[in-house]
């Protein structure tokens, strides 16, 4: 179990979450979902441990994230930061290799596991600096799968890719979550959120505003209130689309 205590976080002086308690829970695919500055990607940092708590705590089973050594809890805890850049010529398989990091060991089958679940054999050997955006994205998540973390947690995996590397990207998560990895992803994409994830975390300037299931998490009447717009959802559960109106503030 991976829990928010009554965490707040500061930034640049901003308190950016603000006493926010959650508890995730493993073999499950939570969504992180709000409005651009709403806190996700910060609440995503202090929840991985490395942005250290204003106040309150992060504890993973039991235990307080700040006082666990660094390698522990990179072993237990992949982060995928948001859209990062590759500065290095590194090949592919190599990049991904890096996801052995905090195991110290070669991990071959961890690394071809993680190579094969991106869909990434045919650019093995290519330099990292010289991909398209999707397939860094693909990349730099194959590095954290590698790792074999037991949370996954990914700033907004899925913005970069096409359609199908999205759909396949979200029956892998799927399958981390049924082998018993926890995975927690923020999320810009409601419908995604509503017909992948098993719950939904809203947040509003650094607040909480909902904890629950997909359906009611984001509810239009949530939705009304969080971003603002009308809006329904169409369709049957797991194909639902969002159909929005107008902007209502
Ligand atoms: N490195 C930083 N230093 C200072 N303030 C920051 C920093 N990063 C983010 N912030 C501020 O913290 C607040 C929350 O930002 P955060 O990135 O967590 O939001 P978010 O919900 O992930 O937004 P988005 O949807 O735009 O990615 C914002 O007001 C932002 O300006």
């Amino acid at each position: 179990m991976l829990a928010a205590d009554r965490l707040s976080l500061v930034r640049g002086g901003a308190r950016v979450v603000d006493n926010l308690s959650a508890r995730l829970e493993p073999g499950t695919i939570t969504a992180i979902v709000g409005p651009n500055g709403a806190g996700k990607s910060s609440l995503l940092l202090g929840l991985a441990g490395l942005l250290a708590p204003a106040s309150g705590q992060v504890t993973l089973d039991g235990s307080n994230l700040a006082d666990m050594p660094p390698r522990t809890r990179a072993q237990a805890i992949g982060y995928l930061p948001q859209a990062s850049d590759i500065a290095w010529d590194v090949a592919v398989e190599n990049l991904v290799a890096l996801g052995r990091m905090p195991w110290r060991d070669r991990g071959t089958e961890a690394i071809e596991a993680a190579i094969a679940a991106l869909a990434l054999e045919g650019l093995r050997q290519r330099p990292a600096s010289r991909l398209s955006g999707g397939e860094r994205a693909r990349v730099l998540l194959a590095r954290v799968l590698a790792g074999n973390p037991r949370w996954v947690l990914a700033d907004e995996p899925l913005a970069a890719l096409d359609l199908a590397h999205q759909l396949a990207l979200v029956a892998h998560l799927r399958n981390c979550a049924r082998a018993g990895q926890g995975v927690v992803v923020v999320v810009h994409d409601l419908a995604l959120a509503m017909n992948h994830a098993d719950r939904v975390l809203v947040l509003d300037g650094g607040r909480l505003v909902i904890d629950g299931a997909p359906e009611t998490a984001l509810s239009p009447e949530v939705i009304a209130q969080v971003w603002g717009v009308s809006a329904q959802w169409l369709g049957e559960p797991g194909a639902r689309a969002l159909a929005s109106g107008s902007k209502r503030k």
